[in-house]
């Protein structure tokens, strides 16, 4: 009898305690007992409670656990830690890439060695990951956090949120966007960078024609021409264009739904759609738009069943009269591996080329690049002849220029220098080498030899008499200033002279530029002839 009391006793102990235990458990949740320690350290979520779950923990009725307390410091030091990363990672990436693709990282959690981060689109998280992951993960570790993996993943509420889109798709925008949440899952388009509107767009003979067709195409007007096709070579302007055009129709027709992507993007989604059974949701949603663009079509070229998707996708927005903007670095007839019906199709409407820059465009460039500088350096001066210098010397294309002129504004107010053509010249010796036009030393001999009317033979020939030197020594300075020759190799092309000669003939003619009216303005009608 006495055994069995004691066993029943035994009994009624642990079912109150097993009562005891669910009440408290029903407050929070915990989680694995065995992870204990690095469930106490897992961040808050997002939006929730702390949802941090384990067994046998227990917790007082009239606040939170030690463990959620922890939880939560330990989620406020992450947020700023990565607050101080994300410094880090602007220095690293720059901030164009930033803005595009870190700032809208949201970090979300870190749990048994996965740092997560929500990011608006799968396209984001992708692209972030790919390009951007081993750097972030390279920056967390240096938290003293032990972190194996980074993982992006679009958050549950805005997959599941309603389906809206805004009118032009970008980071910035979504983040204005007011409640309801657009799905951002859905949103196809690429960020739009706030830098390309058309007030930065500068115009010269190469590119008015296009910047025209844009602004038209940006009224939103009735549809005059479909597709708008914008080509030209790297670096032109395309893509700066059509986010003008995405920005400014935003700002006049914010009734309409634009979509801007490039063909790699458009691939991508169509790939993920077949993979995910999406398709009729892909096909909708592109057949939704009011208004698409899509960069860099030439990408789609040799890839079959994209090119059949786009050339639906094209036909159907035609026939419901919806504008069409495509970008390629060439003509649509000459895309190699673009089907027939698809050149033909771009070739409807109206077909606009980016001409190289001329030196003229080039310099309007750079003296608006120079008044965005300003605000940021207000202390730098520049000296005169700069610009005209980079205007003359980079011609390959606008991203080159202007790299080298952030490099130059950055390098002065690092060492707390004027913008001189020296410093210039020191600064920027790789890009001036790489983008050097491809001018002989033969062809300055012969334009030379032809603007003071001398024979060929002469110039590289024995006689000293000044009639013929000094033209001589003239065409050493171009080749000196123009090709990417040395002082050995110039003298060897002009009938075997020494370096010595060469130099002391550039040196001889720097002094003459500035003392002789006549020989600065021979010079800068030889150049310009030589370079045009
Ligand atoms: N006319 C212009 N005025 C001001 N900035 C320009 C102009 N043309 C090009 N740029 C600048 O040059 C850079 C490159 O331009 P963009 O990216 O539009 O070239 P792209 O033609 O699309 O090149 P890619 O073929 O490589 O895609 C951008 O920073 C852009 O702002």
């Amino acid at each position: 009898m006495l055994v069995f009391i004691v066993l029943l006793l035994c009994f009624l102990g642990k079912c109150i305690l097993r009562m005891h235990g669910q009440d408290l458990l029903s407050g929070d949740s915990f989680r694995g007992g065995n992870r204990s320690l690095h469930a106490a350290e897992m961040p808050p979520q997002k939006g929730q409670a702390v949802s941090i779950r384990t067994e046998g923990r227990k917790t007082g009725p009239n606040g939170p656990s030690d463990e959620r307390l922890r939880a939560r410091k330990w989620g406020q030091m992450t947020q700023e830690q990565w607050g101080a990363l994300q410094g880090n990672l602007l220095n690293t990436v720059g901030q164009n890439n930033y803005k595009t693709w870190i700032e809208p990282l949201e970090f979300a959690e870190l749990e048994d060695g996965v740092a997560t981060f929500h990011v608006p689109t799968n396209f984001i998280g992708n692209y972030v990951s790919q390009n951007f992951g081993d750097l972030i993960l390279h920056q967390l570790s240096t938290t003293g956090e032990s972190i194996q993996r980074v993982h992006f993943k679009v958050p549950a509420s805005a997959a599941t949120a309603p389906k809206a889109r805004p009118a032009v798709s970008s980071p910035s925008m979504a983040k204005k966007a007011a409640a309801p949440a657009p799905a951002r899952d859905s949103l196809p388009g690429a960020p739009l960078d706030a830098r390309f509107t058309f007030d930065s767009f500068v115009v010269g003979k190469p590119n008015e024609l296009a910047n025209a067709a844009a602004r038209r195409v940006a009224e939103g007007g009735p549809v005059t021409f479909n597709p708008l096709f914008l080509y030209g070579g790297v670096g032109l302007g395309k893509t700066h264009l059509m986010h003008a055009i995405a920005w400014e129709l935003q700002k006049r027709r914010p009734d309409l739904n634009v979509l801007y992507l490039s063909a790699e993007q458009f691939m991508y989604r169509f790939v993920q759609a077949l993979r995910d059974r999406k398709m009729m949701d892909f096909k909708e949603m592109f057949r939704s738009v009011d208004v698409l663009m899509v960069d860099d079509v030439q990408f789609i070229a040799g890839k079959d069943s994209t090119q059949e998707e786009f050339f639906h996708t094209f036909n159907a927005l035609v026939d419901q009269n919806k504008q069409i903007i495509i970008s390629a670095d060439r003509a649509p007839g000459e895309i190699k591996d673009l089907e027939d019906r698809i050149k033909s199709r771009l070739q409807c409407g109206l077909v606009v080329d980016l001409h190289p820059t001329d030196y003229e465009l080039r310099l309007g460039i750079l003296q608006s690049k120079v008044e965005q500088y300003r605000v940021q350096y207000p202390d730098l001066q520049l000296a005169d002849g700069v610009l005209e210098f980079l205007a003359h010397r980079i011609s390959t294309n606008v991203r080159v220029l202007e790299g080298a002129l952030t490099r130059l504004f950055a390098f002065a107010s690092l060492v707390g220098r004027e913008i001189t053509m020296e410093l210039t010249q020191d600064c920027l010796s790789d890009v001036l080498r790489a983008s050097e036009r491809k001018i002989s030393v033969e062809e300055i001999q012969r334009r030379v030899a032809e603007h003071y009317n001398i024979r060929l033979s002469d110039m590289i020939g024995p006689k000293r008499v000044r009639t013929l030197a000094r033209p001589r020594q003239i065409a050493m300075y171009l080749c000196k200033q123009l090709t990417s020759r040395s002082l050995p190799e110039i003298g060897r092309r002009f009938g075997g002279r020494d370096h010595t000669t060469v130099m002391h003939g550039v040196r001889r003619i720097e002094e003459l530029r500035v003392q002789d009216g006549q020989i600065a303005e021979d010079l800068e009608l030889l150049r310009r002839s030589l370079e045009a």
